[in-house]
């Protein structure tokens, strides 16, 4: 930082006896009157002011000093002023502090106390700067793997900071794709449980008979006949213990489940299956899902008092068509990690592509982009990725003079809604089935006749 000092002294012989205390490190400009003082505050922005309360027209008094300090703590609030006041001036020393003044300093001038108290208000000076500076830099966010510019995931990205610290069981909820693993993730990860173990389970993707197991673990000869219950198996939670659980998909926990699950939570006690005797499990809990948990439970899916117990911090993830200018962000990042990945570094968007991301919808949010993203990359011809790479058509084939029938038109529209749900799903069959509201083998009958792809071009990023 360069050092500028601004005295304030109406007596020539104090003000080249300030002068000489300060180094060859500190530039000094020096003012006579209110005006003079101002006009030196606003050309050179000085970090700090030496304030001599007795300027003329009242130099025995300190009315001009004040309305100086009053203009300097308005005009310029970051300058450290150091009120100089007379030996037995504590009471308007103290005045001026109370006004905005960081400091004082009483004469006869001892050269060495000044110069302390003034390195000083300039060490504070700095300081602030240095903080300032800090704050403004935090545009983006520090939680790993999470692309964000707009206020919306900023803000949000303030909270999961916040949250992740204290071990208070967490509802993550928003559409799909829009990071919810991720971010149950940044809460372990910025957690006194970061070293133990996250362990998370999908509570859609387990078939029901299986999942109380998965969670609870079972007891060596649960299930007669069955060969793996010759040996017992921890559950996921008990898996979990010391660290996070993170449970995806809370929405889709079957009633019988939710029951033991909330005794679990109430009473941070697990029974395996098959077995009497109660564990003991120390975990913090993170849930998430997609479905509107209010609406389930007032369906009666879901219990209302599981509900209560898993939402004690409920933290709402903006879509990506919610969160201002992060598609093309993330788009942009998305781009340049998957071109280093498939060995295409050099690829940019054309301005079509650009308006083409930006304003589509995006309704499976960041992983439709990875998708679209990655099938663009492959596609691309030359260096510049355009907006039919990205396949972002949503204009829906109509009976003009290009469609043989009605039946053609049915068979477009399933055959792009049936795409659309496999990579908003992440090509979870299941997953898509439940978005078409169709069964599972309706839609596996329908990607056979379209022959459309069941698993995405390339592995996931
Ligand atoms: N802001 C982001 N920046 C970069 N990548 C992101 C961002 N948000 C999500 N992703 C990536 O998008 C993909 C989907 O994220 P994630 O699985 O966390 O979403 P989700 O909300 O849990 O989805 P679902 O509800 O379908 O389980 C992941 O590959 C994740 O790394």
């Amino acid at each position: 930082m360069d050092k500028r000092l601004l005295i304030v002294e109406d007596d020539p012989g104090l003000q080249s006896q300030m002068r000489w205390c300060f180094s060859d490190n500190i530039e000094v400009t020096v003012a006579s009157d209110r005006e003079s003082a101002l006009t030196s505050l606003r050309r050179f922005e000085p970090q700090v002011v030496t304030l001599d309360l007795g300027l003329p027209p009242d130099p025995g008094g300190a009315t001009e000093g004040f309305a100086l300090l009053e203009d300097i703590v308005r005009l310029a609030p970051t300058t450290k002023v150091v009120v100089v006041t007379g030996r037995e001036d504590r009471e308007n020393a103290v005045k001026a502090i109370g006004m905005g003044a960081s400091d004082f300093y009483q004469k006869p001038l001892d050269g060495d106390i000044l110069t302390f108290v003034v390195n000083r208000a300039f060490r504070l000076a700095e300081l602030e700067l240095e903080n300032r500076e800090l704050a403004q830099n935090r545009n983006g966010t520090s939680i790993k793997g999470i692309v964000a510019a707009s206020p919306q995931m900023l803000s949000l990205c303030r909270m999961v900071e916040k949250v992740a610290p204290a071990d208070v069981t967490t509802l993550i909820i928003g559409e799909t794709g829009t990071g919810k693993e991720l971010l149950a993730r940044a809460i372990h990860d910025m957690s006194h449980r970061a070293d133990k173990t996250f362990s998370a389970i999908n509570c859609a993707a387990i078939p029901e008979n299986l999942l109380e197991s998965e969670l609870f673990g079972y007891e060596k000869g649960a299930f007669t006949g069955a060969t793996q219950s010759k040996k017992g198996k921890k559950g996921k939670i008990e898996m979990a213990n010391g660290g996070t659980l993170f449970l995806d998909e809370i929405g889709d926990m079957p009633m019988a489940l939710q029951a033991k699950l909330l005794r679990f939570l109430q009473e941070r006690v697990i029974d395996r299956v098959g077995s009497v005797n109660p564990v003991q499990v120390d975990v913090r809990v993170v849930c998430a899902t997609h479905r509107n948990v209010e609406d389930l439970v007032a369906s009666g899916e879901f219990r209302e008092d599981l509900y209560y117990r898993i939402s004690e911090i409920t933290l709402d993830v903006p879509s990506v068509r919610e969160r201002d200018g992060d598609a093309m962000v993330i788009a942009q990042s998305l781009l340049k990690s998957l071109g280093k990945q498939l060995d295409r570094p050099q690829l940019s968007f054309t301005e079509d592509a650009a308006q083409a991301i930006q304003s589509y919808s995006w309704p499976g949010n960041v992983r439709e982009m990875i998708n679209k993203i990655k099938r663009a990359t492959i596609m691309a011809e030359g260096k510049r990725v355009c907006a039919s790479d990205l396949q972002l058509r949503t204009d829906q084939a109509t009976l003009d003079g290009n469609v043989l029938n009605l039946r053609q038109v049915r068979e477009e529209a399933e055959r792009t809604a049936i795409n659309h749900a496999l990579q908003t799903s992440n090509y979870n069959m299941a997953q898509a089935a439940r978005l078409l509201g169709i069964t599972r083998p309706t839609l596996y009958n329908l990607t056979d006749k379209y022959k459309i792809e069941t698993s995405p071009v390339v592995s996931d990023v």
